[in-house]
């Protein structure tokens, strides 16, 4: 059965690396396709190099089952980045999660909608492993429900034309990113939203891989994820990632979860219940017929209906409200 993922806030706490590490160059950028190894740095594309020791601390920004991760400071050029921590003393799934996560990331770092991957760091004598990205101003989807609220149907159609335009770049190379939802898209302060997070993110060998494993957070998990031959049998991850795109736009229209009554308390079982058995989720009274539209073509319980990214993206619901015509 499905593994629940279970978040855990870690204390985890990283020095950035001595100055004794200096020697190490943290290289940006320059293309490389290589996931970090011993003694390894990795980088996006060519141009500047800045040294670990270059990069100053200034706070925490959050922390994931992955690791912690701060806004830092080049303090030659005083650019701002957003670095990911991952201690050595992490349990090896952790650590061979970040990993991945560095290979992955590393191979969508060419996209403006996708938070940008400058390069990845190992030291040698802690083990500690970390990836430099894009700093997001403006936080998460989940954080600006928290604090700003609901989203009406233009900022909606925004932010489903942003990570559609992201999932049609990774799913065109391969990627499934296996865990879309508001706290994995970023928002920077020109409005633009990102797709972030590839911890859990996989590289298909093939296009049409079945994806069996059940990593990713499961309240956003699609009824083919539980029960592959009762929704559409031939289960592949890139109709997953639609159904949490659905999900999510769902839950910022709504201002909580679609498939719980607010403030009820998740548990996998009532989850896994609403969302093989439970009606498919839909939008209250009051939307447009678009927006209704486009989110039934995001959640079809049947994978094999549901719409793909580049479908989506000649939706009305976005013609509508693309401020381009
Ligand atoms: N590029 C970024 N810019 C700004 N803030 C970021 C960035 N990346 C992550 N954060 C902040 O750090 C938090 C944790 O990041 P992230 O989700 O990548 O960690 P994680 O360990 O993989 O978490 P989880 O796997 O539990 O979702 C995010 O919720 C966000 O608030």
């Amino acid at each position: 059965m499905a593994l629940v993922r279970h978040r855990r806030h870690l204390n985890l706490r990283l020095p950035l690396p001595e100055p004794s590490e200096r020697c190490l160059r943290f290289p940006l950028p320059q293309p490389t396709t290589t996931a970090a190894k011993s003694f390894s740095t990795t980088a996006a594309s060519s141009g500047d190099v800045i040294f670990p020791g270059d990069i100053e601390k200034l706070e925490v920004l959050g922390h994931g089952n992955g690791g912690t991760v701060y806004k830092v400071r080049d303090k030659r050029t005083s650019s701002i980045y957003a670095l990911k921590v991952v201690q050595s003393s992490s349990d090896a799934t952790t650590r061979r999660r970040i990993k991945t996560e560095t290979e992955i990331h590393s191979r969508a770092a060419d996209s403006p909608y996708v938070v940008r991957y400058h390069g990845s760091f190992e030291s040698p004598l802690s083990g500690d492993v970390a990836i430099l990205m894009e700093y997001m101003d403006s936080g998460t989807l989940e954080t600006l429900l928290k604090t700003k609220g609901t989203f009406d149907e233009a900022s909606l159609a925004k932010v489903a034309r942003d990570v559609l335009n992201g999932l049609n770049y990774l799913h065109a190379r391969n990627i499934v990113h296996r865990d879309i939802k508001p706290a994995n898209l970023l928002v920077n302060s020109k409005n633009e939203v990102k797709i972030g997070d590839f911890g859990v993110s996989k590289l298909m060998c093939r296009t049409l891989d079945p994806c069996k494993s059940y990593v990713g957070t499961c309240a956003y998990m699609s009824p083919e994820r539980f029960d592959p031959d009762a929704y559409g049998g031939n289960y592949n991850g890139y109709a997953a990632d639609i159904w949490s795109l659905g999900l999510t736009l769902l839950e910022l229209y709504m201002g909580h979860f679609p498939l719980l009554q607010e403030g009820q308390r998740p548990d996998w079982a009532t989850l896994m219940w609403a969302i093989c058995f439970g009606e498919r989720p839909s939008l209250p009274g009051g939307v447009s017929a678009e927006f209704r539209d486009f989110v039934e073509c995001c959640l079809k319980k049947e994978s094999s209906e549901r719409w793909t990214a580049p479908q989506l993206l000649t939706h009305p619901f976005l013609c509508k409200n693309d401020p381009e015509t």
